[in-house]
């Protein structure tokens, strides 16, 4: 570790100079808010090309895993934010882990659903399609694990806040049901994994010396408390996090990123 007593660089800079030094580095990564800026259509989300390059470098690195723990469903991780296969994916909120990048598929979690989840899950999609009646340009999001309604598109803007909370409303009758707010949005899940699920598992895995995770939303606080005291977390955007340290925008984490694969580079070489 480098000794940063005295050290009057930026406590991120000190930070990333540590991590990139580690013997095993895992770089974990939500995704919609922190590698991809947000967009009316969740379809259309890609990571930023700069965020995108940075990760592409790190995985060409020795001893450094890249992951992305994310609320989307694993078939979009799979084929729109890792289609050559070569990282570690969490997907569902922690419901869905993907390790073949280790060779170690055997680990993977396919979902199923009891067939009591699934009528949960049906009945979830049905007050969501009836919310979306009610509130011209909402959307529905069909998930494996659940049903999401998305706001943002929503024409009333005006309108968004007493649609989400009708929709917790709605969401709160129903047994067993997982509720979570998020950005112009309220998801509902008949899974209780979390994002903390998802990390633990993949820094076991890979038996990380340091784990760098940066997320933007309230689900990835979960992530954020399984970081130990060498870790370094990264909260990008405004609202409450445990996060030792803190970006503005996904822009801002691509330059970081940027930074890390220099430091990294560097401490390999
Ligand atoms: O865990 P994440 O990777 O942050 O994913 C959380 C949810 O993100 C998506 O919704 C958000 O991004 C959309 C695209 O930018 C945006 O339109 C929406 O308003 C945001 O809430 C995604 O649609 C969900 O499935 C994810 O769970």
């Amino acid at each position: 570790m480098t000794d940063t007593h005295d050290d009057a660089r930026p406590a991120l800079e000190q930070a990333l100079d540590r991590a990139a030094a580690a013997g095993t580095l895992l770089v974990a990564l939500d995704f919609d808010g922190t590698l991809a800026p947000f967009t009316d259509d969740p379809g259309d989300s890609r990571a930023l090309p700069e965020a995108q390059t940075a990760l592409e470098q790190l995985l060409a690195l020795d001893r450094t895993y890249v992951a992305v723990i994310s609320g989307r469903p694993m078939h979009f991780l799979r084929a729109v934010v890792d289609p050559d296969g070569r990282m570690l994916l969490s997907g569902s909120h922690g419901a869905e882990l993907h390790l073949d990048a280790l060779g170690d598929a055997a680990a993977d979690s396919e979902l199923r659903l009891s067939p009591a989840q699934q009528d949960l899950l049906g009945r979830a999609t049905a007050l969501v399609e009836a919310q979306v009646a009610r509130y011209p340009g909402s959307r529905l999001e069909r998930k494996p694990t659940g049903a999401a309604f998305h706001t943002r598109t929503m024409v009333d803007q005006a309108s968004c806040a007493r649609a989400e909370q009708e929709m917790i409303e709605a969401f709160e009758r129903l047994d067993g049901l997982k509720i979570t707010p998020g950005q112009h949005v309220v998801e509902s899940s008949v899974h209780s994994a979390t994002k903390g699920e998802g990390i633990t598992a993949f820094m076991q895995a890979t038996g990380a010396e340091v784990t760098l995770f940066a997320g933007d939303d309230v689900t990835d606080e979960n992530a954020m408390r399984e970081l130990g005291p060498d870790d370094l977390g990264i909260k990008v955007g405004s609202g409450e996090s445990t996060a030792a340290h803190r970006v503005a925008s996904p822009a801002e984490l691509a330059g970081v990123l940027a930074r890390l694969v220099e430091l990294r580079r560097t401490a390999l070489s």
